[in-house]
């Protein structure tokens, strides 16, 4: 097994609460991933520890063999872990060519002479980060859109915007959180056949978190279960489904909270 991505105990404590509580995993290079819980389960903290965006408790992350705990967002980023927020995060001022431009941007640091003086190699490269956005956006179907302020797309294309932001930064694996949250049943089956599309593609490895179960199960080749910051299960589709202790988690909560 190719392994791209391996936790190992992670565990993120606030105060009296762990978070996420000893989780571990292991992902194969071209995986698509699913990550599921109730409320509360430790799913968002989970992919705050991959990236870095918080700092665990204990427990190591390796990415491609090589030691990343402790490593900053940015340079995860730009390892090739990138990822995309529950709550959408765009630059809602600017247009949807520019927002994927500054993603793209991240990669590549400029002198700042050549970027003043507007040097031909500086020209060069712009043009190249140009084209590349365009074709990622005609790649996500939003091409017509380009010139929009995101703040004006509807919900569904601004949920895809985000995601061509992270495809910009070049990732190896791309982290999705909740990408199908308010998408209607038509948008979030298209979605999902873009997801693999763009696996393919970009020979990318996907692991995502998400509330819509029919999404998770049809789309993801193995499955995690967190309840309570705790790894519940793992597994295909049909044996989540037919896990007890899955079970009793969603019914468990569904009941606290009726
Ligand atoms: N910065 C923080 N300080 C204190 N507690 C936090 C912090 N961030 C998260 N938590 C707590 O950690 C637990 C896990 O939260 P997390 O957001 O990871 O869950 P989740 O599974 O992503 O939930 P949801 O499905 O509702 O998005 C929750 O009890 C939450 O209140």
């Amino acid at each position: 097994m190719d392994v791209l991505l391996e936790a190992i105990e992670l565990t993120k404590q606030y105060k009296g609460l762990k978070a996420v509580a000893g989780y571990s995993v292991k992902i194969s290079r071209g995986e698509i991933r699913g990550l599921i819980g109730p409320n509360g389960a430790g799913k968002t903290t989970t992919f705050n520890l991959l990236t870095s965006m918080v700092k665990s408790t204990s427990g190591n992350i390796y990415f491609e063999g090589k030691k990343i705990t402790g490593v900053r967002a940015d340079q995860i980023a730009r390892l090739g872990i990138c990822r995309t927020f529950q709550n959408i995060r765009l630059f809602k001022n600017l247009t949807v060519l520019e927002n994927v431009l500054i993603a793209a941007q991240i990669k590549k640091k400029y002198n700042f002479m050549s970027v003043l003086l507007s040097s031909p190699s500086f020209l060069r490269e712009e043009k190249h980060l140009v084209d590349r956005s365009l074709e990622l956006l005609e790649t996500m179907g939003l091409i017509n859109a380009k010139d929009i302020k995101a703040r004006n797309l509807p919900y569904g294309q601004q949920r895809k915007l985000e995601i061509a932001r992270a495809l910009a930064v070049g990732p190896k694996l791309l982290l999705l959180d909740e990408p199908a949250a308010g998408m209607n049943p038509s948008e979030s089956t298209e979605l999902m056949g873009l997801i693999r599309y763009l696996r393919d593609k970009f020979k990318l490895t996907i692991f995502l978190i998400e509330h819509d179960m029919k999404f998770v199960m049809n789309l993801c080749e193995k499955i995690q279960v967190l309840n309570y910051g705790t790894l519940i299960a793992e597994g295909s589709a049909a044996e989540i489904q037919n896990n007890p202790d899955v079970i009793s988690a969603y019914l468990g909560r569904a009941v606290e909270s009726a």
